[in-house]
């Protein structure tokens, strides 16, 4: 009789945590009564492996296609005449404003930024930004990976988003220093096909008092199909 009932609670607990894996029930759930009860009741697992402080991700490596290449040396011979500079890219947001700190001073680095959070080359964002402080202006030469996938093939808009954000919040951290976006416009002219090479062009329109307008443009290598179009608001902070 006992070995039976905790058989019996066993099977039901397998039932359970089946009946809460299946999306129809959990989305029934979620409408009944709130996110509380659709949440799975197992705990998730975080590892926190700690951030490569001093890895610049923006240098070149073998995931690279041949054309981003070709762009990152047509910028860096434009950085050797002086209107360009390329700008490193660490993998924690905070390294970036940390760089000079003596170590004492530096926090622990246990979170990543967004964009740089796969530890695979290649996989996700690949990318490099060069600044034009003279003409308030970024660009960024950005391959898509397969982790980046929408629609079959295609890069998903929400990843389209985030590179123009980093594009246009590097130009604008550039030029007026601290800033939150408070504002980002789409407009998705063209997909853009996984693996390929895009170029995200971004320059400050106006500044009025902490507020910084921008516009952005992506378009593919040789500037001939226009893939996005926005504008963005960053508001100093
Ligand atoms: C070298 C570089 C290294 C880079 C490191 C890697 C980083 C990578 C970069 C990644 C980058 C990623 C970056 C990210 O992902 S940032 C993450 C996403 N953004 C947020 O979470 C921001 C949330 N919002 C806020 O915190 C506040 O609302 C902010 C700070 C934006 C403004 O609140 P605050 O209380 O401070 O200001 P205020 O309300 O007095 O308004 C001030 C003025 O602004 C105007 N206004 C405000 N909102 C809007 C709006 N939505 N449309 C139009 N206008 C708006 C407002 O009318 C007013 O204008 P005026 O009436 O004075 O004329």
């Amino acid at each position: 009789m006992f070995k039976f009932s905790v058989r019996l609670i066993k099977g039901l607990m397998q039932v359970t945590a089946w009946l809460q894996e299946q999306p129809v029930l959990t989305n029934l759930l979620y409408r009944i009564s709130g996110p509380a009860s659709y949440l799975p009741s197992r705990d998730l697992t975080v590892t926190w492996p700690r951030a490569e402080e001093h890895k610049d991700f923006s240098l070149p490596n073998s995931s690279w296609s041949q054309s981003m290449r070709n762009l990152y040396n047509k910028y860096m011979e434009l950085s050797q005449q002086g209107s360009w500079i390329r700008l490193p890219s660490y993998n924690a947001t905070v390294t970036h404003f940390t760089e000079q700190c003596p170590n004492s001073a530096k926090p622990q680095v246990t979170t990543r930024l967004f964009t740089r959070n796969l530890d695979v080359e290649g996989l996700g964002f690949e990318y490099v930004v060069f600044y034009n402080q003279a003409e308030q202006r970024t660009v960024c030469i950005f391959q898509a990976g397969p982790y980046l996938e929408g629609s079959h093939g295609l890069i998903h808009g929400g990843a389209i988003a985030t590179i123009i954000d980093s594009t246009a919040g590097i130009c604008a951290i550039c030029t007026a220093g601290k800033v939150m976006t408070a504002n980002l416009n789409i407009n998705y002219r063209s997909p853009i096909v996984l693996g390929s090479t895009a170029e995200v062009q971004c320059r400050v329109d106006k500044i009025e008092d902490r507020k910084i307008f921008l516009s952005a443009e992506i378009r593919n290598v040789d500037g001939q199909v226009l893939h996005t179009e926005a504008t963005i608001l960053f508001v100093q902070v």
